[in-house]
Formats: C-alpha cells, structure tokens, sequence
C-alpha cells in the first residue's frame, strides 16, 4: 500500500466522526485534502464546515460544501461538533506537532473550538519524541531575531521560511533538532514569547483520537 493509499484510508475512515446536523472543524494538509473530497458526499447531511485555511476553504467549496467563518459559526453553536486534521508527528500521549504547511495557527483556533480532535495520520508519523520533524513558530515578522535567539537558547537551529507569509500575515520560523521530552511546557514557553502567534506543539490542543493508516488497515489509538 502506497502512502498515498494509507492516506486516503484513513481519511475515509474518519467519516465514521461526522455526525449529521452538525458544523464540522476541517483542518489542513494533503491527508486532510483527502478528507475533504469524501466529506463532499456528505455535504447535504452537514450544518456547515469551519475551514483551518484559505486552501482548505477553496477547496471545500469546490465541492459545494458550505464554509463558515468560525466566528459566524459559534454564533450558532457553542462548539464545532469535530475537527479532523493530519499532523506531521505525533507521540504515544497524543501530542502532536503541525504547521508543516503553515496553518498551525488557524488549526489551533478551530480545534479549540471543537469538541473532539479526530487525527488523521498514517504510521510514518509516528514517534517516540517530538521535534525530528522542525517545529514551526508563527511570529509576527518584528519578533523575527527575538525568536531566532530564544530558539537557540533551547539547543534548536532555527530557520526562516523563505517566501512563505501565512494567512495571518506572519512569517514562520522553523526550528529543526529539538528533542521535545515535555510538549507542554515547551509549546507554553514558545507562546510566551512576545511576538509569538503559536507554535506547532498541540499539548493543550492534543488529539482525543488518532486514526493512523497501516498497510493492514487503520488503527485507533
Ligand atoms: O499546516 C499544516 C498542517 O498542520 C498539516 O496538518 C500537517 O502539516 C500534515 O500535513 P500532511 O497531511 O500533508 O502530512
């Protein structure tokens, strides 16, 4: 099995999640590309969707399915009934690290917003620690240097994005060779830099469920 194929599998298999009558959290990425194309079966059976990005938004509604801002749908509802999303790692705990393709911030925000994380990975994401994967740190672009010191001072090599702006109008900083040993008080002293946005650590906004593809089927862990 290709994995692409895994990819697919476990995307279909997170389905199973969305529950009719309800606003759907959608994240971001190409598993989550996957998710989207067989969410569009299901377009008539949803409230609506919340997208994580601009690319997910277009892409949902390529499809027609129906895309809300988060603020017009908390409006509605108190919470997204489910967010679904891939991640680049993620550790026996749940954790995970996001933002490889720079939308960590908007995938934090929507998954905060929601009731239950379904993560879609297949099991080449799988990890004892976190950090072999560059962690990126959204900044905004003033704190630029700020972040490149205090990232070294945590024994991490950091690295701009070349040409990369988010939808926020930030830049990312990817810091690469960090062993992460405690998610959570890293993502919280990232945050607590002036300037930071987010970083990629989801601790407080781990997975409540992880689906991960293998070449024998999909495991729920
Ligand atoms: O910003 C991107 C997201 O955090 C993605 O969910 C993550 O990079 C995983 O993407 P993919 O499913 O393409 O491996």
């Amino acid at each position: 099995m290709t994995q692409d194929e895994m990819k697919k599998a476990v995307a279909e298999a997170a389905l199973e999640y969305v529950k009719s009558g309800t606003i759907v959290g959608v994240g971001t990425g190409s598993t989550a590309n996957m998710f989207i194309d067989a969410l569009a079966g299901m377009k008539d059976d949803i409230l609506g969707t919340v997208a994580s990005s601009e690319a997910t938004a277009s892409r949902l509604e390529g499809h027609g399915v129906p895309v809300l801002s988060l603020n017009d749908a908390l409006k509605q509802v108190d919470s997204l009934s489910v967010y679904i999303d891939g991640a680049d790692e993620f550790d026996a705990g749940r954790n995970l690290t996001k933002g490889g393709g720079g939308a960590l911030t908007r995938e934090k925000i929507v998954a905060a917003a929601s009731d239950q994380f379904i993560c879609i990975v297949d099991q080449t994401k799988q990890v004892k620690h976190l950090g072999a994967y560059p962690l990126p740190v959204e900044v905004i672009p003033m704190a630029e240097e700020l972040l490149m010191i205090e990232a070294k001072k945590l024994g991490g090599s950091p690295i701009l994005r070349e040409g990369f702006t988010t939808d926020n109008g930030n830049i990312i900083i990817d810091v690469h060779g960090l062993v992460i040993t405690d998610p959570r008080g890293l993502e919280d002293h990232l945050n607590s830099i002036p300037g930071v946005v987010t970083n990629g650590i989801f601790s407080h906004q781990g997975a409540d469920i992880v689906l991960m593809a293998t070449p024998e089927g999909v495991v729920t862990l």
